[in-house]
């Protein structure tokens, strides 16, 4: 059975010590807690990765990186390989933001190389795709979705997918307020899981998690998590403080 998922996406907020005390808060907040079926899933900065696993440990809360490149290792100024990120013990990484793919240039086939990288090295991926305002205008939105899922993630086999979690993130709902109608994320999530069933098969297309973001809230987010296909949220800026993000789990 596929899990729910609340997972908090910090971006670039939160120095050493606020990462700290963010995630002492939320650790604190879920002790407890019966979380069913739900994985709760924080990513810090790159820099503030090591400090925030240490304080997750013994504790529900998993850690994530944002990104990470797709090479082993080598000249590459700047950047962070997986191994890197497993030797401070993430096992979870979030590649394709939008963000990632509008200010980094980062396009679907540097994205097909980071997942298969990834996986190489035994990394869960938190993938990001969705669709920018103009698009869904021009009702373009199903076919935009289904060309970054193709490009990046249909190579894989199968079994590759159980180290998968999708996160619908249309462009014009994250950090603007406005967020998709839970109609509309149950009908994407819904055409998402068909095609991914057409491809490979039913069992595949039921385990994935697919996660909705953007502009969720505590006042919005029953609605949006009661849908049938949305398994839970990538949040922004509703992870950044403990109260907002505990109501989110809560509203699992
Ligand atoms: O981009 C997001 C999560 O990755 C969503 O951000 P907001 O929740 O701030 O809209």
């Amino acid at each position: 059975m596929r899990k729910n998922i609340v997972a908090g996406n910090w971006k670039m907020n939160n120095n050493l010590s606020e990462s700290k005390a963010l995630v002492k808060g939320i650790k604190k907040a879920i002790k407890g807690k019966e979380l069913k079926n739900t994985r709760v899933i924080v990513s810090p900065t790159y820099v503030n990765l090591r400090a925030v696993v240490k304080k997750a440990k013994k504790s529900a809360v998993e850690v994530a990186a944002q990104n990470m490149h797709q090479a082993d290792s080598g000249a590459f100024t700047g950047e962070i390989s997986a191994d890197m990120l497993k030797s401070i013990g993430i096992k979870t990484v979030i590649l394709g933001h939008s963000e990632r793919r509008e200010y980094f240039c980062e396009t679907d086939e540097i994205l097909t190389k980071k997942v298969d990288q990834a996986l190489k090295n035994k990394l869960e991926i938190i993938f990001c795709f969705g669709e920018k305002l103009e698009e869904r205008k021009n009702d373009k939105h199903f076919e935009i979705v289904e060309s970054q899922l193709k490009n990046a993630l249909f190579h894989l086999d199968a079994k590759a997918w159980k180290n998968i979690i999708l996160a619908y993130e249309p462009v014009w709902a994250i950090g603007t307020g406005e967020t998709a109608s839970p109609e509309q994320a149950q009908e994407m999530h819904a055409f998402i899981r068909k095609i991914i069933s057409e491809k490979y098969d039913a069992k595949v297309a039921e385990n994935v998690s697919i996660l909705y973001g953007g502009s969720v809230k505590p006042a919005n987010a029953k609605e949006i998590f009661s849908k049938e296909d949305v398994d839970g949220g990538l949040i922004g800026g509703a992870s950044l403080k403990a109260d907002d993000f505990v109501a989110l789990i809560d509203a699992i």
